[in-house]
Parts: C-alpha cells; sequence; structure tokens
C-alpha cells in the first residue's frame, strides 16, 4: 500500500519504519513511463522506496514554464501504487522552503554554466539544492535518476562526490515512444504537428551516432535538424562522457536542447567515437 505524505514529519514518521536500504526517485510529477522505469529499478535494489513529487520553483527561470508545468498528483499516486512504491513524499512550497526562498544555496561550479546552464542561469544551482534537501530528509542509500537530464545526472554525482554525501547515485537509460521520441512531461504540451517536428531530436542523434568521427556525427545530426523547420535548435553538443571537450576516439556524448512551439525538449545519447589516426 503506497502511503502519501505531505509533511517532513510524515516523511520522518514512515522512514522510521522501513526496513532494510531506502531508495528514493524524485520527480517533479506528471508521472510517466521513464519515471516508472525508475522506480522500477529502485524497487530492484532497494526495501522501500520513496518517490517525492514537487516542482520545485528554484530551478526555473522567471520566463520558464513554472506555472504551467503539469500537476498531476492523484494519477501520479495511482502509478506509484501500481509499481508497489512504499511512500510519496509531495511537499508544497512552504515544507519545502519554510523561511520563504533559501538564503544558502549550492553552486553547481563550471560544470553548471554550460549547456542547460547556460540557456537556463540559475537552474542548476536551485537544482542541486532541492535534491541536496530531499537526500538529506530521506536519508536514502540509493537515488534513481534518468539520463535524459544527462547534465542533471553528471552534477549530482559531482555533487555527492564534492560535499561527502554517502547515497549512490543510479544513471537508469532513457526510456522512448516506439518511434524513438525520448518521454518527457513536457511531450503533453506538444500538437500531434509538433510531436512530429519533435521526432527529429531522436533521429538526429541516433543518426549522428552511428558515426565515429566527430566533424562527422555533428554534421549528421546538424543536417537532420536543419531539415525539420518546426524544430529551433538551442544546442548540439559533443561532449566526453563528463560533459567536457570531445574526445577524438572513445565514448562521448551528444546532447541537444531545442524548442518545438513553446515547449522546450532536450535528448542524448552515448557515442562510440573511432581512434583517431
Ligand atoms: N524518458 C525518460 N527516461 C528515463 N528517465 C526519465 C525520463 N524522463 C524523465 N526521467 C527522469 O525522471 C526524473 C524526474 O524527471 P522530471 O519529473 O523532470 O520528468 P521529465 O519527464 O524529465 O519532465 P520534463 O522533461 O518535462 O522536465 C529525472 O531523474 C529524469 O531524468
Ligand atoms: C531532480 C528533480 C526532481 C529536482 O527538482 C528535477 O530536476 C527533475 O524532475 O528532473
Ligand atoms: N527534468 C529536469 C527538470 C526541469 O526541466 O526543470
Amino acid at each position: 500500500m503506497t502511503a502519501l505524505v505531505h509533511t517532513r514529519n510524515d516523511l520522518a514518521a514512515g522512514l522510521a519504519g522501513a526496513p532494510g536500504r531506502v531508495a528514493v526517485v524524485m520527480t517533479m510529477g506528471a508521472l510517466h513511463e521513464g519515471h516508472r522505469q525508475l522506480m522500477r529499478e529502485a524497487r530492484a535494489q532497494a526495501d522501500f522506496v520513496v518517490v517525492t513529487v514537487f516542482v520545485n520553483p528554484l530551478q526555473f527561470g522567471p520566463n520558464e514554464d513554472f506555472d504551467k508545468y503539469p500537476r498531476t498528483l492523484a494519477a501520479d499516486v495511482e502509478a506509484c501504487t501500481a509499481e508497489d512504491v512504499d511512500l510519496v513524499f509531495a511537499p508544497d512550497r512552504d515544507e519545502m522552503y519554510p523561511g520563504g526562498t533559501p538564503s544558502v544555496t549550492l553552486n553547481a561550479g563550471p560544470m553548471g554554466e554550460i549547456l542547460e546552464g547556460a540557456s537556463r542561469p540559475g537552474h542548476f544551482s536551485g537544482m542541486l539544492t532541492v535534491v541536496a534537501k530531499l537526500l538529506l530528509l530521506t536519508g536514502a542509500d540509493l537515488a534513481f535518476f534518468g539520463e535524459k537530464d544527462f547534465q542533471q545526472l553528471s552534477l549530482i554525482k559531482r555533487m555527492v562526490r564534492d560535499l561527502e554525501i554517502r547515497t549512490e547515485i543510479v544513471g537508469v537509460p532513457t526510456v522512448r515512444e516506439a518511434d524513438g521520441l525520448a518521454l518527457s512531461s513536457r511531450n503533453r504540451f506538444l500538437s500531434a504537428e509538433q510531436r512530429q517536428a519533435a521526432l527529429a531530436l531522436s533521429h538526429a542523434l541516433r543518426e549522428g551516432a552511428l558515426q565515429n568521427d566527430p566533424q562527422r556525427v555533428l554534421e549528421a545530426a546538424t543536417k537532420i535538424l536543419g531539415d525539420e523547420p518546426g524544430v529551433h535548435v538551442d544546442y548540439l553538443a559533443l561532449t566526453d562522457p563528463l560533459l567536457g571537450p570531445a574526445p577524438a576516439g572513445g565514448p562521448a556524448r551528444l546532447l541537444v536542447a531545442a524548442k518545438v512551439g513553446a515547449t522546450r525538449l532536450i535528448d542524448n545519447v552515448p557515442v562510440h567515437l573511432g581512434e583517431a589516426g
């Protein structure tokens, strides 16, 4: 039976009876199969699974979609129940930030300034601040995050290392629709026509990943994105697996962010580059 709690006291009470290893899956709600995959991984690896549902105002810029972000708590609790989650923690803003906007927040460092961080100033500071708070409030042994938000996952791994946080961070591969579109809560904002255009993102990444030379990877992906007038690219980047400069050979990551209508989508894939020379 999945319990729903809204306060830190009720969360602590629910956790007090938790047997063995505790896992947390943090979400902003509007749960889909991607989130459910994180829950299944958590269920498989831990004895007690907590899902948090909180649309964190700190990680949204003034012109972003905080107000219109979908809020579907009743359906979210049903999804958690179907995945045998033990506890859902859905605090409101005052519960999460009792003193109002916190004056002490986390600095995401140089990795927080590039890609998503360049387009969304302050986003990663707000994200890391709430993730750290939720790790402390849940005391989780394990925390599961999707590779769809690859830079977020990388920064959270970096944060637990740099701040000596003992939670093990587990990355989960991106869940996609049959036609390749990465599942995202924001997909619901797409019209049928925009959804069709949005396929260019995963298509471009897939084609790029078939190439083994950095320049060809970017050319192949750029061509597909350029052929779709409904997609406005924010960035397309080839990096090393830690988001540093692309290597000449070996593992790399290809990342894209684009607007389709008013909806901003992100996606990424692993790439294996052939050895140089
Ligand atoms: N398609 C997916 N596959 C795997 N994990 C995912 C997927 N989509 C989201 N997640 C993960 O779920 C967690 C919660 O993400 P979030 O609630 O922001 O959902 P979202 O679908 O990414 O929403 P949005 O893209 O609109 O912000 C994050 O760790 C995120 O990486
Ligand atoms: C990790 C997270 C729940 C923090 O608000 C959010 O950034 C998300 O949903 O990916
Ligand atoms: N899925 C990452 C959270 C955000 O877009 O704010």
